[in-house]
């Protein structure tokens, strides 16, 4: 089953639009995993066990990992999510894009390598620099669009001219390239930050009901209330809002998994109120 297909059943099957991020944190791990040398894959397996029937997604953020060499954790915990839960598509957060010799590398790592249904892609090279990923037509292409940063106005708000001579943000430019001439094969998604939310109901207007990935609820302050509001696609679905510290960190205390799985539970509930 390819990406999207995961991803539509996924929704259905736990009703849920909720991604878990998993961004490792080893000084925030609770007091009896802190000198165990397999803490990163156990911390985030437990997450996973404990919060699986709720998410439509799990986002594992790649520096988390290779900052401190647990790349082969990172190898073990998407076997994991897929030996133990299959069916919860799994998107590698890791934003590539480099020029195409060095981005065939960069999809082989993220898809052969690792293992993803999906991986995050920084556009700013332009098309030939995400090219590789666009044609694994069964996996997931998710393109940055409007970033949750505070930063994202820097470059993406700028008004540029298209070919056509019609003028746009950076932004509202990404979305309609995607949509329109990079999504040959349906694979492409795009990340709009919840810290935007009226930029989040532009992007839907110019995309359809392509999926959007949304990272910036919980720990980052967005509204997820907006976020559905103006995010969503006509069926009620179109999102994946993705939470990290606010659900993997929810206790430092040996009840950990149990405390995310309260917090993933308290977030879908709180978005299925307002689809
Ligand atoms: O625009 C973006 C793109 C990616 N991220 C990533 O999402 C998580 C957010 O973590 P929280 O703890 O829920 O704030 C993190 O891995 C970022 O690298 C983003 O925040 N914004």
């Amino acid at each position: 089953m390819g990406f999207m297909q995961m991803l539509e059943a996924a929704w259905a099957r736990n009703d849920s639009l909720v991604c878990v991020g998993l961004d490792p944190e080893p000084q925030r791990f609770p007091a009896a995993l802190r000198d165990d040398p397999d803490a990163v894959f156990r911390f985030c397996a437990a997450i996973v066990d404990a919060t699986a029937d709720l998410v439509c997604a799990f986002k594992p953020q790649i520096a988390h990992f290779a900052a401190r060499g647990a790349e082969e954790a990172l190898q073990r915990l998407i076997a994991h999510i897929h030996a133990q839960h299959p069916g919860v598509p799994v998107i590698l957060d890791a934003k590539r894009g480099d020029i195409g010799s060095t981005a065939a590398y960069y999809a082989e790592e993220a898809f052969d390598r690792y293992g993803a249904d999906a991986v995050t892609l920084n556009p700013y090279l332009g098309r030939d620099a995400v090219q590789p990923f666009l044609d694994r037509a069964d996996k997931g292409a998710v393109l940055l669009c409007r970033t949750s940063n505070p930063g994202a106005r820097d470059l993406q708000d700028l008004v540029v001219r298209d070919a056509a001579g019609g003028e746009r943000r950076l932004y509202q430019h990404v979305a309609a390239t995607v949509a329109r001439e990079w999504n040959a094969n349906g694979n492409c998604l795009l990340v709009v930050g919840a810290t935007y939310p009226e930029e989040l109901a532009d992007v839907r207007r110019i995309v359809g009901d392509m999926p959007l990935l949304v990272p910036g609820v919980g720990a980052q302050g967005g509204d997820v209330g907006a976020v559905v509001r103006n995010g969503r696609s006509a069926a009620g679905t179109g999102l994946l809002i993705s939470s990290s510290r606010a659900i993997l960190y929810a206790s430092a205390g040996a009840d950990y998994a149990e405390a995310a799985r309260d917090a993933a539970l308290a977030l879908r509930d709180a978005i299925n109120r307002c689809r």
